[in-house]
């Protein structure tokens, strides 16, 4: 058998897509691992499955999954990815397209050329929410890592955990290491993405993520929400910021406490192909 996909990114983070709108799509861990292996496979970050909507309040449900095979609940670029594949395979004409993930509803516009905006919901703070093991709700946390160096970080939920982490230069945060250690703090029952958050001015900062289920990623979108958010919160951000990415930039804007996310950025179809699969 034949299973047809797209190879899209944004921001350099990249994906394959697949429409199960007409055709049943299992997610099999084996075949999830060949279309995410960058050398025996297609290679991708996330593979994204578009199905018809469970519920009329939709246009359709999104389901993603983490390269390692894991099913989550948001993915901030790859929605960017779907408002483009929905319109250029013909599955949506409209403007504004809801979909449904496993933790959120979003929706998703187009804005000109390779560029789309994403109302990502409101961020969630509460600690049990993300979630996040804490006493009471703060702006910054202290963790303590195995060698019992404290680390302060904030928190936030964009329907995914997220850790984030001041530095004062991304290009030498030590992304892969402190990013494992958080992930496997008993303090993220459900592990968690970490960003390392480099403050320029107000309006600008760089930011590098070590995801949950894929490493460390050329863009994480939901994770230049939460930093964006955190950094608001810390009282150093303005309500509209420019966050770099190491594939390229995302503007996010927070109006603040309550308010829903923004994310504007692009969104680029690669290739498609047809990959053998054992029926
Ligand atoms: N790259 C994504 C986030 C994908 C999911 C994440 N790794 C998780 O496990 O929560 C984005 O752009 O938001």
């Amino acid at each position: 058998m034949k299973l047809h996909f797209t190879k899209m990114h944004g921001a350099g983070n990249d994906f394959v897509v697949i429409d199960a709108t007409a055709r049943r799509f299992q997610p099999l861990p084996a075949l999830l691992a060949r279309l995410s292996d960058r050398r025996f496979g297609v290679g991708c970050d996330q593979v994204l499955v578009v199905e018809s909507p469970s519920t009329p309040d939709v246009d359709f449900d999104y389901r993603i999954f983490n390269a390692d095979g894991s099913e989550v609940g948001q993915c901030g670029n790859g929605s960017r990815a779907l408002a483009r594949f929905v319109r250029e395979r013909g599955l949506s004409d409209k403007n504004v397209i809801r979909v449904r993930t496993q933790t959120s509803v979003l929706e998703l516009r187009h804005v000109d050329g390779d560029r789309y905006r994403v109302d990502m919901g409101v961020p969630q703070l509460e600690p049990a929410a993300v979630p996040f093991a804490a006493a009471a709700r703060a702006e910054r946390y202290t963790l303590t890592l195995a060698q019992g160096t404290p680390l302060e970080i904030g928190v936030a939920s964009m329907g995914n955990p997220h850790a984030v982490i001041a530095v004062a230069d991304v290009d030498t945060a030590p992304v892969a290491t402190l990013g494992m250690a958080l992930q496997s703090h008993p303090a993220f029952p459900q592990s968690v993405n970490v960003g390392f958050l480099q403050i320029v001015d107000p309006r600008h900062v760089r930011l590098r993520v070590y995801e949950r289920g894929a490493g460390e990623t050329l863009a994480c979108g939901s994770g230049a929400c939460a930093a964006v958010v955190v950094g608001r919160l810390w009282g150093q951000l303005d309500p509209v910021v420019d966050v770099q990415v190491r594939g390229g930039q995302l503007t996010i804007e927070w109006a603040g406490e309550g308010q829903p996310v923004l994310m504007t950025g692009p969104a680029v179809t690669v290739f498609e192909g047809d990959i053998e699969w054992p029926n």
